[in-house]
């Protein structure tokens, strides 16, 4: 379960140019549910993952991961405890390295006293299933180098690397931005099949409406730094892409009317 209280950050306080990030956000996600994370540029979206996962420090909040309060607990050993898919393919996984080798890389980071015994049978059994997960067929192509494997295949690849050590939360950070649509869904289709295999709790940043009306368990949309919407249940099954992109109108006339 993941609680962001009262979440303040500032940046260039008192200066002309002084920007509120997050402005006393508050969320909830309680564990095993899977949040889809909207908003327009600037809306705080990206500086939320930062305080999570640690690398923003926050003026005031906190941020409480299982019940630890983990707002001053170091990036590194938050890291432990989530995993975070970024926007570019190329950056999770090792290009000249073999599929098999970056899992077991990944493994490494997790656990540092695993490389000892290498790729061995049980090892490479092990990677097979938690490849087969994805539904990619990337279960038999561990020999692969992954400079050779599509973009949509390696940032799958870089998905289920990040959960291998059973993270209590995974961030997914517009990880299908910078794929084609089509490679995008296949990531998303992929990205939903680990995530409800391993039951993991989940927060995605999108812009990408359709993303976020046919997954995940909640839509919270940010603005000027804080929650403005969410939408859950019933009414998250039934919404459409033009009624998200209408709550963007809204605040967009909201600012014509204001200026
Ligand atoms: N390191 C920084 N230094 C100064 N201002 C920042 C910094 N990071 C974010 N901001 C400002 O904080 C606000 C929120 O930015 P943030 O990047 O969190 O928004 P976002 O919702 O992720 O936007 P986008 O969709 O464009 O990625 C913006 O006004 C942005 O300019």
């Amino acid at each position: 379960m993941l609680e962001i209280q009262s979440a303040r950050k500032v940046f260039y306080k008192g200066q002309a140019d002084e920007k509120t990030a997050l402005n006393d956000l508050n969320l909830r996600l309680e564990t095993g549910e899977f949040g889809v994370v909207i908003g327009s540029n600037g809306a705080g979206k990206s500086s939320m993952l930062n305080a999570i996962s640690g690398a923003l420090v926050l003026d005031s909040g906190k941020i409480v991961i299982n019940g630890d309060d983990v707002t001053a607990m170091p990036v590194h050993k938050r890291a432990m405890r989530l995993a975070r898919v970024f926007q570019d393919p190329m950056k999770g996984t090792a290009a000249s390295m073999t599929v098999a080798e970056n899992m077991l890389l990944a493994e490494l980071r997790a656990n540092k006293r695993t490389l000892r015994r290498g790729l061995n049978p049980a090892r490479l059994a092990a990677y097979k299933e938690r490849l087969s997960l994805l539904g990619l067929g990337l279960e038999n192509r561990l020999d692969t180098r992954v400079e050779l494997l599509s973009g949509g295949q390696r940032q799958s690849l870089s998905l289920i690397m990040a959960v291998g050590g059973s993270p209590e939360l995974l961030l997914l950070d517009e990880h299908t931005a910078a794929l084609d649509p089509r490679t995008a869904d296949i990531v998303m289709q992929a990205t939903i099949r680990a995530v409800e295999a391993l039951k993991l709790t989940t927060l995605m940043v999108t812009h990408n409406m359709q993303h976020a009306v046919d997954f995940g368990h909640r839509v919270i949309m940010l603005d000027a730094g804080r929650v403005r919407l969410e939408i859950a249940g019933a009414e998250k099954t039934s919404i459409t892409v033009p009624d998200l992109i209408g709550h963007f109108s809204v605040k967009t006339d909201r600012m014509f009317l204001a200026s």
